[in-house]
C-alpha cells in the first residue's frame, strides 16, 4: 500500500495518475485517515529512481519479494534505475554481481557506493583542498575490500583494511611503537584516514588509525549509519568504527562522503546527468536515504517499511518522506 508521509489536513480519498492510477492511497496521517495525495501530479514526472539497497532491495543476502519484478516493472517504463548504497564492503562491480546473482540485470555504471564515493572524493577534491597530501598519498583504511577496490580504481594507495597482519592482538612492543611513530607502524605517506563497515575491526587497528589522525591524517567516513539491517533485524554500522575514534577525538565527526552526502549527490547528478525534480529518492532510512533525497531537492523520496526506519519515523520524525510503502513490490498494484 502507498501511502503520502505528509498528507495536508483535509481527507478525500483520491487517485494517482498515470502509472500510479490503480493505487489506492491512505493517508497515514496520526489517525490514520483516510487518504490525499499530492504526488500524482508529480509521479508521472519522475524518470529516474535512486535505490537505496539494504533494507530496500534486500536484507543482508535475502531479496525481498517482488523486487525483481517491481524493477523490470519500472525499466519496462523507462524510468532509469540507479543503485545507491551506503554499504562500503562491496564494490560496484561486486554489486553487479550480487544484483545478478538475485536475478536483477545490472552494469556496473548503475551502481554509486559510498566506497566509490569516497574513492573520488580522496582522488579528485581532496588534493586541490590539501596540496600536503602530495608527499602523504596513503589511506589507512578501516573496512572491507569494496573500499580497497574503489580506491585502485582511482589509483590511490593504500594500507590497513583487510591486511590479515592486523587481525591480531597488540603487544607493549607495539604501543611503544605506536607512540614514537616508528614507520614499521605507522607509515608516513598515510594522510587519510577512512573508515567503513569493517567485520573485522579491533583494538589494534582503532590504535593505528587514531595514531595516524593524532599526526595529521584527515579523518574520512564512507557512512556513518549507525545500524545494518540483515536477516530482518539490526547489527553495528559503519557508524560504530568511526564512533571510537569520534570519542577519543573529542567529538570530530569524519567528513562523511555517503548518503546524506550532497557531495554524492552532485557526483551522481554529474554522472547520470538527470534533472533533480524527475528524480526519485528511495529508501529505508530516514536519516540518511529521505535526507539525501530531500536536501538534494529531487522530486520524490520514497520511504520502505522493510529496512530500518518505522512507520512512526516516516511520519512524525523530522525527517519525513512524501511516501513510503509497506514494501517495495507494493508500487507493483500500480501496474
Ligand atoms: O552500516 C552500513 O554501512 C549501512 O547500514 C548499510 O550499509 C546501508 O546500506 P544501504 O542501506 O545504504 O544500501
Ligand atoms: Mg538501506
Amino acid at each position: 500500500m502507498m501511502y503520502d508521509a505528509n498528507p495536508p489536513s483535509s481527507s478525500s480519498l483520491c487517485y494517482a495518475t498515470n502509472w500510479m492510477q490503480k493505487v489506492t492511497v491512505r493517508s497515514p496521517s496520526a489517525s490514520d485517515s483516510d487518504l490525499q495525495f499530492r504526488c500524482a501530479l508529480r509521479m508521472p514526472q519522475l524518470a529516474v529512481f535512486l535505490f537505496d539497497c539494504d533494507g530496500v532491495l534486500w536484507s543482508g543476502d535475502t531479496l525481498f519479494s517482488g523486487t525483481v519484478s517491481t524493477l523490470e516493472m519500472l525499466r519496462k517504463q523507462n524510468k532509469q534505475v540507479v543503485f545507491v548504497t551506503n554499504n562500503s564492503t562491496k564494490s560496484r562491480s561486486d554489486y553487479k554481481k550480487k544484483l545478478e546473482s538475485m536475478g536483477i540485470p545490472a552494469n556496473v555504471e548503475e551502481v554509486f557506493g559510498s566506497s566509490y564515493s569516497a574513492a573520488i572524493y580522496i582522488s579528485r577534491i581532496l588534493p586541490q583542498r590539501h596540496p600536503e597530501l602530495k608527499s602523504k598519498p596513503k589511506v589507512f583504511v578501516i573496512g572491507e575490500s569494496g573500499i580497497e577496490q574503489e580506491l585502485d580504481s582511482e589509483n590511490v594507495p593504500h594500507i590497513g583494511g583487510t591486511d590479515s597482519s592486523l587481525r591480531r592482538d597488540v603487544t607493549p612492543e607495539d604501543y611503544k611503537k605506536m607512540a614514537a611513530g616508528d614507520p614499521s607502524l605507522i607509515d608516513p605517506e598515510v594522510g587519510v584516514v577512512l573508515t567503513g563497515l569493517d567485520f573485522h575491526y579491533n583494538y589494534f587497528k582503532m590504535c593505528l588509525a587514531y595514531h595516524y589522525i593524532q599526526r595529521g591524517a584527515i579523518f574520512l567516513a564512507t557512512n556513518i549509519d549507525s545500524t545494518l539491517p540483515s536477516a530482518g533485524a539490526l547489527f553495528p554500522g559503519a557508524g560504530t568504527m568511526a564512533a571510537p575514534l569520534k570519542l577519543m577525538l573529542g567529538g570530530t565527526d569524519p567528513v562523511a562522503l555517503g548518503k546524506p552526502s550532497q557531495a554524492m549527490m552532485d557526483a551522481i547528478e554529474g554522472k547520470f546527468k538527470f534533472e533533480r525534480s524527475r528524480a526519485c529518492m528511495v529508501g529505508d532510512r530516514a536519516n540518511t536515504d529521505i535526507r539525501f533525497g530531500l536536501e538534494g531537492k529531487l522530486g520524490g523520496t520514497l520511504g520502505v517499511l522493510t529496512g530500518v526506519s518505522t512507520k512512526e519515523e516516516f511520519l512524525d520524525g523530522d525527517v519525513r518522506p512524501h511516501y513510503y510503502v509497506d514494501k517495495l513490490s507494493d508500487l507493483l498494484e500500480a501496474e
